[in-house]
């Protein structure tokens, strides 16, 4: 079946020469000219100039708006991972709808008239949860991920089962826009080694793609030797600092002839939180592009279009110590994260037009952004004043604590309960032996604040308390590694915490389910908070709104909050953490907001401490790179009239 065609007002956007000239799929071919070292499309000579960006990073309602900017930037195809996770929530349980609908994109790609390199896995690294493995997959504690393991291989069999034959149809020899499939990524980069993994992988999609498809790996110089295999194109990733001839020489070792691909040429780099932000100059990054260009390579650029990680989605690295990715994924990209073209990709573009046509007229101006506020928030309650309601299938008990795969939570949070068995009249050390902490651990006694525990970090807590007092700790996934280690990130406390000289036992594990309580609290009758002094650690605020007139793109910020989580109108747009910085602001799509006097309703679950002024603003520029410090010299550097710039929209009541 070939993919249907584009809708008749969308298949204007395609050049008619193309849809006429468009040859039937039996002519259709994409191949490797081995003779003259470059690619064939359909017979002629092919290079493309590709341009990463990840659908699951872009709500569905922005992904045209997207391809259609880097169709003008003159890219002639796009690169994009599937993660399996965002796909299989639970074993054989599929996800294809909405802005999980692989096709749906694969078709848009197809009206702006762009062809698709496609990476599917089953791994993808990407700074995505879990490098897009499932954490089901843990449940089997055991488990070698990315190994010939049978477990593990039998997960992904079913898997690619589900998923390949959907893509069939894409395949350019098909009809479709697909002229290639990478197996794997960076399998060179992974201690593991394990040839027999990539001989099965391989096997898997010739057996579903059949032979006609191209099929590739890609790992940096140093991950050739394992990465590549016998039958797969062996491709290469480096950025504008790397010695391009150097490394285009290992890669003829592998590929002796055939064209020159860089499958990730870095355009800027990914953010930690707790670390400065990360940025490529225009003028390294589009000379390294122009340099390869001149060779006839074809290079994907990694990234075009970051965009965000929602919800709880982004990945983390082990630095030294465990560092999680920020929630904006702009990396610094010739795209902004809210989609706005930046100086990065005019110079890309005229780069590009040195060498193929550049598609003519105006690119779409940057969106409409919007200021707002300060909004103060009132408080809403404690968190745990909610747990029947958070956890409504009540905990799990154990003499040990479980971690959050046991007890089949995916991402967010856990809350973990015991009592004290005797007094402790003296502040007494409180801690989780052997790095436990997976990955933050928000610790109460009786439901007051007493501190948090941090992976990797060896502090410890003074708690007091009496006999039966209430010991909570709440532990949140701070994002499974995307990066690193062939161990296997586990979640939650991995090992029971210590009090003074006591191994604490006889756990409850309340695994919580907030995203359903904040997008349906305005259907239940919330305990308001009976006491006059706002309680400490995790607390939910909230303030109900209206936009008077039309609505725009905006970034919300934060100022004087610690750490949490945010909704709006029901949509989890990811964490804040003010206080480590060095995101400061979080993109809000204007799709997300009601205009016109409608009401829109924003939530935080903050986690630590509240700012005596709970205030939030939106403002027209993100700001990505301010530590707090730095941050706050910077804020209060801004003129009074800067930050009152716009109508305090204080409502009585909410
Ligand atoms: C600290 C970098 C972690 C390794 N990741 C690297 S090198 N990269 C290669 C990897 O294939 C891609 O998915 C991205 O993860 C990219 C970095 O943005």
């Amino acid at each position: 079946m070939a993919p249907k065609k584009p809708s008749c007002l969308r298949s204007l956007l395609l050049p008619l020469s193309l849809t006429l000239l468009l040859p039937q799929a039996d002519t259709r071919s994409f191949i490797v000219d081995r003779d003259h070292d470059r690619f064939l499309l359909d017979g002629a000579p092919f290079r493309y100039v590709s341009g990463s960006l990840h659908y699951f990073r872009v709500p569905r309602v922005l992904w045209a708006d997207r391809l259609l900017k880097m169709r003008w930037s003159g890219l002639n195809a796009i690169q994009f991972y599937v993660p399996w996770n965002y796909h299989e929530p639970q074993p054989g349980v599929y996800n294809f709808n909405g802005s999980r609908d692989l096709i749906a994109f694969l078709n848009e790609a197809a009206l702006a008239n762009l062809l698709v390199i496609l990476r599917p896995g089953p791994y993808i690294c990407a700074e995505w949860e879990m490098g897009g493995l499932p954490s089901w997959l843990l449940r089997k504690p055991e488990i070698r991920l990315r190994t010939s393991d049978p477990d593990f291989l039998a997960a992904v069999d079913s898997w690619f089962k589900v998923l390949l034959p959907k893509i069939y149809p894409w395949l350019y020899h098909n009809g479709g826009n697909i002229i290639s499939i990478q197996v794997e990524n960076e399998y060179g980069s992974y201690g593991a080694c394990d040839f027999s993994y990539m001989r099965h992988l391989a096997g898997l999609f010739r057996a579903l793609l059949g032979e006609k498809i191209l099929l590739f790996t890609t790992d940096g110089p140093e991950g050739l030797k394992c990465g590549s295999l016998q039958g797969l194109y062996t491709t290469v990733d480096f950025g504008p600092a790397d010695n391009m001839t150097k490394i285009f020489t290992l890669l003829r070792k592998y590929e002796p002839h055939g064209p020159l691909v860089n499958s990730e040429y870095y355009t800027g780099w990914l953010d930690y939180w707790g670390q400065n932000h990360s940025t490529r100059s225009v003028s390294a990054v589009t000379k390294g592009l122009e340099n390869m260009l001149k060779l006839g390579a074809s290079v994907n650029m990694y990234m075009f279009h970051g965009g965000t990680n929602f919800g709880y989605w982004n990945g983390a690295d082990k630095k030294g110590r465990f560092l999680s990715i920020t929630t904006s994924y702009d990396y610094d990209a010739p795209i902004s994260e809210a989609g706005d073209p930046t100086t990065k990709l005019f110079a890309l573009r005229d780069v590009i037009s040195k060498f193929q046509e550049v598609p003519l007229g105006p690119l779409p101006p940057p969106s409409p952004k919007m200021m707002l506020g300060p909004l103060t928030l009132h408080l809403v309650g404690h968190l745990l004043a909610f747990l029947d309601l958070l956890c409504p299938s009540g905990p799990i008990r154990s003499i040990l604590p479980m971690t959050f795969e046991a007890v089949k939570q995916d991402r967010g949070f856990m809350l973990y309960r015991t009592y004290m068995t005797h007094t402790i009249f003296e502040p007494t050390p409180f801690w989780v032996p052997n790095n436990g902490v997976h990955d933050r651990a928000y610790v109460m006694v009786d439901g007051v604040f007493q501190g948090v525990l941090e992976r990797n970090m060896r502090d410890k807590l003074f708690l007091m308390g009496k006999v039966g007092s209430k010991l909570d700790i709440l532990v949140e996934n701070m994002g499974r590694l995307s990066f690193g280690s062939n161990s296997s990130d586990f979640k939650g406390l991995l090992e029971p915490p210590i009090l003074g000289q006591t191994i604490l036992t006889q756990w409850m594990m309340f695994p919580l389910k907030i995203d359903n309580l904040v997008k349906w609290w305005f259907l239940l009758q919330l305990p308001k908070w009976p006491y006059p002094q706002a309680p400490s650690g995790p607390t939910f605020y909230s303030k109900t709104f209206p936009i008077l007139g039309s609505v725009g793109d905006t970034f919300l910020h934060l100022p004087g909050w610690t750490k949490g989580q945010v909704w709006i109108n029901g949509f989890n747009l990811g964490r804040y953490w003010t206080k480590q910085g060095p995101q400061q602001t979080l993109y809000v799509p204007r799709f997300l907001l009601f205009p016109r006097g409608a009401l829109n309703k924003i939530t935080l679950l903050e986690l630590e401490n509240v700012p005596l002024q709970p205030q939030v603003q939106f403002l027209d520029k993100p700001i990505l790179n301010s530590t707090s410090t730095l941050h706050r010299t910077r804020i209060n550097s801004l003129s009074a009239d800067t930050l009152s710039a716009s109508e305090p929209m204080e409502l009585s009541g909410h």
